[in-house]
């Protein structure tokens, strides 16, 4: 199981970006300065560390189920392919997507578990699993994703009141009880050669806030005016939290969803697979992309003054979250690819954020 395996160090020679850390004991109890410091890291980076977020046994086993599931036949794991068409529940095998424009290919597989599914367990609504998901719904996947979702909207509504919207409006956006993208994402990295490439490609993520755990190092972020990838350290009994283009839109750019990417762990944990697990809240399908001027004063402000800059910038997409989602998820993959232009189609906000 990769809980129990010994981790080398994370080595001390690489350059790493140092991360806020916020206590979400204290985020539980709305205490402003903790508040304040989520919200700088949210405008600033858009990444931070959690702590005290109470979800470390259950993060663990779904470490276990992502491990059991890998472990499948390749063909067994295949019959629960994601496919081509925009969907990303269930398996994504090694190389199956872009990792830039040249087409290069991504290393790690996936198991991606529909949060709908969970919540509407044993009833099936979006799609089927493997054994090693099914078996484990009900003792690992239904505990992990509450907690979770519990976690994610709790900082959600710190960020609410924060961005000047009325009670409960982004919480709105992402009901659950709506059908969304949002997921439960196991990865599993293969051992690289020494100074391989890039195992997953530079991007911001699609939906809202992403609730990340990571083991081993590998994760790099490009800092706002900077040419050069810095290291996420991993930290033990610490999350670590991203924003999204969705919130980065509904905030009309005052919240920063932040270019990121995965690189073979470095230094000694480079001998080893490399695991990672992230839950994903994303809107709801049918929610449009566009900035919550005319609910905030502060985010219509924000627009207004994004307009002004030269090569202004649209907070209007007008695409609902699901055909933002599916577009990007599509056009990564590899069997889509006619050229450089299908990796641009997959393309959010990084857009304005160099590569
Ligand atoms: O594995 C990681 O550390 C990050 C994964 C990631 O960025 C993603 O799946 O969107
Ligand atoms: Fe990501």
């Amino acid at each position: 199981m990769p809980s129990v395996i010994t981790i080398p160090p994370f080595p001390d020679d690489v350059p790493t970006v140092p991360l806020v850390v916020v206590d979400y004991s204290l985020i539980l109890q709305r205490d402003s300065a903790e508040i304040e410091r989520l919200w700088d890291a949210a405008r600033s980076l858009g990444f931070w560390y959690l702590k005290n977020h109470g979800v470390d046994m259950e993060a663990d086993a779904v470490f276990e189920m992502g491990a059991a599931t890998m472990q499948l036949p390749f063909e067994e794991k295949m019959r629960f392919e994601q496919g081509d068409d925009g969907n990303s529940f269930g398996y994504k095998a090694a190389g199956a997507n872009a990792t830039n424009a040249a087409g290069d290919l991504d290393t790690p597989e996936f198991i991606n578990i529909a949060h709908d599914d969970v919540y509407a367990w044993p009833k099936v609504v979006r799609r089927t699993y493997p054994s090693t998901v099914n078996e484990r719904m009900e003792s690992t996947m239904i505990p992990f994703v509450r907690k979770s979702t519990a976690v994610t909207h709790t900082i959600l509504a710190a960020l609410n009141d924060k961005l000047g919207l009325p009670e409960g409006a982004l919480a709105q956006l992402h009901r659950t009880d709506e059908f969304s993208a949002s997921e439960t994402r196991c990865i599993k990295s293969p051992v690289g050669a020494p100074g391989a490439k890039v195992s997953l490609g530079a991007h911001t993520d699609f939906g809202s806030l992403t609730f990340l755990h990571n083991r081993l190092g590998g994760l790099q972020v490009l800092p706002p005016g900077s040419d050069t990838w810095k290291y996420v350290k991993p930290l033990p009994g610490h999350a670590i939290c991203n924003l999204g283009d969705a919130v980065a839109i509904f905030s009309g750019g005052i919240v920063r969803s932040n270019i990121h990417r995965v690189m073979p762990p470095p230094g000694a944990q480079g001998q080893m697979e490399r695991w990672s697990m992230a839950f994903f809240l994303r809107p709801a399908n049918h929610v449009v992309l566009n900035a919550l001027t005319d609910q905030s004063p502060l985010i219509a402000d924000s627009v207004r003054k994004a307009q002004l800059l030269p090569g202004g910038r649209s907070f209007f997409t007008g695409e609902t979250a699901q055909d933002w989602f599916m577009r990007r998820i599509k056009n990564q993959r590899i069997k889509n690819r006619t050229g450089p232009e299908t990796w641009m189609s997959s393309r959010g906000t990084e857009r304005v954020q160099t590569e």
